[in-house]
């Protein structure tokens, strides 16, 4: 496996590869991976000739006081778990390699970035759809892989690439668990025994809300009031927000109907965790979508 630093180095490996009729699976990510990454990873593999993996710390995406110092990060063990998950060259820039001094250029979808983990984290997924676009302008991949952890993220980026005529298929995959329910994340690592514990809350909640819609309930209000007095049952927890919207257009809902996105966004301690499901109602019958 390669370990490139440079966007020459990257430009010229894809020429490479091109030049070859081979084809070329994109997988962003922030690196310290876990298996919700390695599985975006091996459907990559799967999928394509060549697999490229980023990893890289995007500073645009973090706001004033987040985490972006303390964000995880272990290149070495990194490139142990890709290689073994069939990544052929893994693309590492510096900030400086991505943002220049004098840089001036951002991508913002407008709408769809403005609610949810939007709302809350202002600016993020502006620096998402920047490092994103430039990350699609460097590799030039025929598939990228996002995952359905961060719904709201996969949205956008959808959005992204149809406004802007990328030539690049996203291919989203399904969230990856712990056993016990709790959605691997990197950000989990932050968490004491009892946070851990606390963490699980998430899950339990998205569950809650799934069986409510599924025995027949409709009004997102009491869906939303259950899904809340779920979290706060457990020690140390602080809501951000708890949602009932419309999967497509992330709007919140009044009555519960067609796709539903059901996603809560809660600080356990001092760490903030996001998860979600998808329900379906069809001819008022529910049932919940992995997909
Ligand atoms: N549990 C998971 N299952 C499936 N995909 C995941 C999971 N966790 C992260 N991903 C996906 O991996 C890609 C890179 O995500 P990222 O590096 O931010 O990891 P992360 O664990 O989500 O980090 P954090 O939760 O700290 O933001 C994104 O497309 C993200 O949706
Ligand atoms: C897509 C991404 C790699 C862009 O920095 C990041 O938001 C992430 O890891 O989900
Ligand atoms: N997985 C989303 C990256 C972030 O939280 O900044």
């Amino acid at each position: 496996m390669e370990v490139l630093t440079t966007i020459a180095a990257v430009r010229e490996f894809v020429a490479g590869a091109r030049k070859r009729g081979q084809s070329i699976g994109l997988v962003p990510t922030m690196g310290y991976l876990h298996e919700g990454h390695l599985t975006l990873a091996r459907t990559a593999r799967e999928q394509n000739d060549v697999v490229i993996m980023s990893i890289f710390v995007n500073p645009t995406q973090f706001g004033p006081g987040e985490d972006l110092e303390r964000y995880p990060r272990d290149l070495e063990r990194d490139k142990r778990l890709a290689a073994a998950a069939g990544v052929d060259a893994i693309f590492a820039p510096s900030v400086e390699e991505m943002y220049p001094s004098g840089y001036a250029t951002y991508v913002q979808v407008e709408g769809l970035s403005d609610v949810l983990c939007g709302a809350s984290r202002p600016g993020h997924f502006r620096g998402v759809a920047t490092v994103v676009s430039k990350l699609f302008n460097i590799v030039q991949p025929d598939r990228a892989y996002f995952g359905l952890k961060d719904y709201q993220q996969a949205v956008i980026i959808k959005r992204l690439v149809r406004d802007l005529n990328f030539p690049v298929e996203i291919i989203t995959v399904p969230t990856v668990r712990e056993q016990d329910g709790l959605a691997m994340s990197s950000r989990n690592k932050y968490l004491s025994p009892e946070e851990r514990r606390s963490a699980l809350s998430l899950y339990r909640a998205l569950q809650l809300g799934t069986r409510l819609i599924v025995e027949g309930e409709r009004n997102a209000a009491v869906v939303r009031e259950a899904m809340t007095r779920e979290i706060l049952s457990y020690p140390d927890t602080r809501i951000d927000y708890v949602a009932v919207n419309d999967a497509a257009t992330l709007e919140p809902l009044d009555a519960i109907r067609g796709r539903v996105l059901l996603a809560v966004a809660v600080w356990v301690g001092g760490t903030r965790l996001i998860d979600n499901m998808i329900v379906e109602v069809k001819d008022d019958v529910a049932h919940h979508d992995e997909k």
